[in-house]
């Protein structure tokens, strides 16, 4: 077993598989499948903690150089155009919502989705029942934290080096589906009823996934169930990002711009701090969240699958000066053995040209997490050579 990623608390052990908190009926199942293991990331300080032991510094491995910040355009009046769709027209083939899906994925790559059928309960629950994890001491957190070969459990992923600016926020990433990927040593058992919740939660996030999959093979030119069948098995990761305040918001990132590898995302954000931002036209325009609905933005695959018409858009998280804000970012992936490439036949795409070559999506998740969050940098692998 590795290190321990949450730098603070030294002495605490992470959970040891086969040891605590697991069923052992999960034990014995989990002991005889193949659960693939993900990227290692260097041990940082539990962003929480340092914020709790004094509010007022911002160390230095955390602020942003100053020149980029302030050259960062944000236009807070375009949040209003950032589309707003209704899943169950799009569920019922309506055309013109369809049309207004491929508008949407071609002008922004980020859309929130309205009558998704997720019951308010449901989503309220998730956040409260997470919060209160977060709330928990540091020593009960730290029982789950990430080992270090892994990107699942409470701590930090994509820190790569020492050198490189660390961004304000902890996070608990847990594999949901397949569930034969499920590491259950690492799913929180207090408080009560979270593991209930994220299964509740994911398994709708999960049907929702499924509809806008289909939605997305129509307008990309083809039959309804041509994206989930690509997929070979849908794979969930549900990444809760915890970004304490930060009294110089200014200074720092509480998650860094990047892109997804994902095909798409689905994102639940607390309704009362604003924190995400779009990249658009060369600006950031931050998301105001709607009461009760969820994000969705188009990843990389469907960017490689699409030839480029859809692109995968930059994003970040800002920090808020007096309250913590705690969003819920569900990557809905292919299976690693799935090999991606565009699909060729993707009406109107942006160039008849194959912009992209044949990738393992496996690989392609794994070189991403294996570098720190930064723009677009990531498609460069899946790119053909002459467009580099
Ligand atoms: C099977 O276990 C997992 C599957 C997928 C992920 C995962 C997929 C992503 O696409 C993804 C991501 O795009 C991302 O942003 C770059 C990210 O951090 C901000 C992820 O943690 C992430 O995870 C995880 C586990
Ligand atoms: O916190 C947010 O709104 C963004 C989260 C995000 O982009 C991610 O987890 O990939
Ligand atoms: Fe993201």
């Amino acid at each position: 077993m590795g290190a321990l990623r949450n730098g603070l608390l030294k002495s605490q052990s992470p959970a040891l598989p086969g040891i605590g908190n697991m069923d052992s009926n999960i034990k014995e199942f989990a002991e005889e499948t193949y659960v693939p293991t993900f990227a290692p990331s260097l041990p940082v300080p539990n962003a929480q903690e340092m914020m709790r032991s004094d509010p007022f510094q911002v160390p230095e491995r955390y602020a942003r150089n100053h020149d980029d910040m302030q050259s960062d355009t944000v236009q807070p009046h375009l949040s209003f155009e950032i589309p707003v769709l209704d899943l169950s027209l799009l569920s019922k083939g309506d055309a013109e919502e369809l049309k207004r899906l491929d508008l949407a994925c071609k002008d922004w790559g980020f859309f929130q989705v309205i009558n998704h059928g997720v019951a308010s309960e449901v989503l309220q629950n998730t956040k409260d029942v997470t919060a209160e994890f977060f709330d928990l001491p540091l020593e009960e957190k730290n029982r789950y934290s990430m080992p270090s070969d892994d990107i699942q459990g409470y701590g930090h992923a994509y820190v790569v080096s020492e050198e490189q600016t660390l961004d304000w926020s902890d996070a608990l990433i847990l594999v949901v589906y397949p569930t034969q990927y499920r590491k259950l040593q690492l799913w929180p058992n207090q408080p009560t009823g979270i593991r209930e919740a994220i299964e509740m939660y994911s398994s709708e996030v999960r049907r929702m996934a499924v509809e806008l999959l289909g939605s997305l093979s129509l307008i990309m030119g083809t039959e309804k169930d041509a994206l989930l069948g690509l997929h070979k098995e849908l794979v969930l990761g549900l990444r809760v990002n915890y970004y304490p305040p930060c009294r110089s918001p200014d200074k720092v990132l509480g998650l860094s711009p990047h892109s997804d590898s994902s095909t798409i995302t689905i994102l639940m954000q607390k309704d009362d701090v604003c924190g995400l931002q779009v990249r658009h036209g060369g600006a950031w325009v931050p998301l105001k969240p709607i009461p009760n609905a969820l994000v969705v933005n188009v990843g990389d695959a469907i960017e490689i699958w699409s030839n480029g018409k859809y692109k995968s858009i930059e994003h970040r998280a800002v920090t808020n000066e007096r309250k913590a804000r705690i969003s819920y970012a569900a990557f809905v992936c292919p299976h690693d053995d799935v090999e991606i490439e565009p699909l060729g036949y993707v009406p109107d795409a942006e160039s008849s040209d194959k912009m992209y070559k044949k990738v393992r999506f496996g690989d392609y998740l794994r070189q991403s997490m294996n570098r720190k969050l930064d723009g677009k940098a990531n498609i460069d692998f899946a790119k053909m050579e002459t467009l580099k």
